[in-house]
């Protein structure tokens, strides 16, 4: 029965690779190097993440798995190379024939393909739940009182708060916070969605709601997502292909079967034997 069940998943997660197979990609990173003054904590990533594609990148502390993120949310700009974002060039532009930097009008638009969700959840403090998550369809996509609202309650509901709409942020758990920050990325409508160690400054207990409501937006959603995370099973659940990077590079890839039953890596074998010592350790 158990056999069964994993054969099911397998043949799933088989199905879903096919399909990226004739698809563009939706996100195209072109050796990519970034440098922090003389440390160069990118060192030449090629990266493609196609449309409705979940990637967990997992890798050690300072790899610069952050800063690819950030870099797709054009919160850093690459030293070197170029990000394709929905068939456009994120960073750069022509203009008679050379590519130049892009100019804020056009990263302005670009960055609205992608919501980024970090370990702290910023939320406005003055402002309730649904004001919170109103806001930017309100100002930035000019909705109206009414859409705003409709959409927001939409995705409130989808991640278990439709009962806390006038509730303030300082009245919540960090869990329902974090929840309310993936309610706000969401009914912006990215293309992308990047989540960034989203439950690393969480109280132990309140991780597994977190991961949750995550797993049911991958579950149902068309959106690509980029998932950085130290939460092993959780990547090997969600993710469609696994990431392992380590000092600026992508050191192996795969799916999670390959990963995390086939590891090729002495990098990746000693990385996994370290967490699954802590996980030994913490029973
Ligand atoms: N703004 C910055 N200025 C200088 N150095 C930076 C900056 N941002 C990141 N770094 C350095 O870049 C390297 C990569 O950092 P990054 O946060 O991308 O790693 P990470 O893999 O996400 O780590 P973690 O798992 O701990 O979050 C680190 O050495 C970090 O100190």
């Amino acid at each position: 029965m158990q056999l069964e069940k994993q054969t099911e998943e397998l043949d799933a997660r088989e199905d879903r690779n096919e399909r990226f197979a004739d698809v563009q990609p939706i996100v195209k990173y072109n050796n990519i190097t970034k440098s922090f003054g003389e440390l160069e904590v990118i060192k030449g990533v090629d990266l493609e993440l196609y449309p409705g594609e979940k990637i967990a990148m997992i890798g050690p502390s300072g790899s610069g798995k952050t800063t690819l993120g950030r870099l797709l949310m054009t919160l850093e700009e690459p030293t070197g190379g170029t990000i394709e974002l929905d068939g456009e060039l994120l960073w750069h532009m022509e203009v008679k024939g050379k590519l130049v930097r892009a100019d804020e009008k056009h990263l302005h638009r670009m960055r609205g393909k992608v919501g980024m969700i970090f370990q702290h959840f910023n939320l406005f403090p003055h402002m309730n739940v649904l004001r919170n998550v109103t806001m930017a369809p309100r100002t930035v996509l000019g909705l109206s009182r009414e859409e705003a609202h409709d959409r927001a309650i939409t995705m409130l509901r989808k991640v278990g708060l439709e009962e806390k709409l006038e509730v303030y942020p300082s009245q919540l758990s960090g869990g329902q916070k974090q929840r309310v920050a993936i309610a706000r990325a969401l009914v912006m409508q990215p293309k992308v969605m990047i989540f960034d160690e989203v439950t690393s400054a969480l109280d132990p207990e309140l991780v597994g709601e977190v991961l949750e409501v995550i797993k049911e937006i991958a579950r149902e959603g068309e959106m690509a997502m980029l998932l950085i995370t130290h939460e092993m099973e959780f990547a090997r659940d969600v993710a469609d292909r696994i990431i392992f990077g380590a000092e600026g590079r992508i050191v192996e890839q795969g799916t999670p079967e390959q990963i995390f039953e086939n590891s090729q890596s002495e990098r990746l074998q000693s990385f996994l034997g370290r967490f699954a010592g802590a996980a030994s350790q913490s029973l």
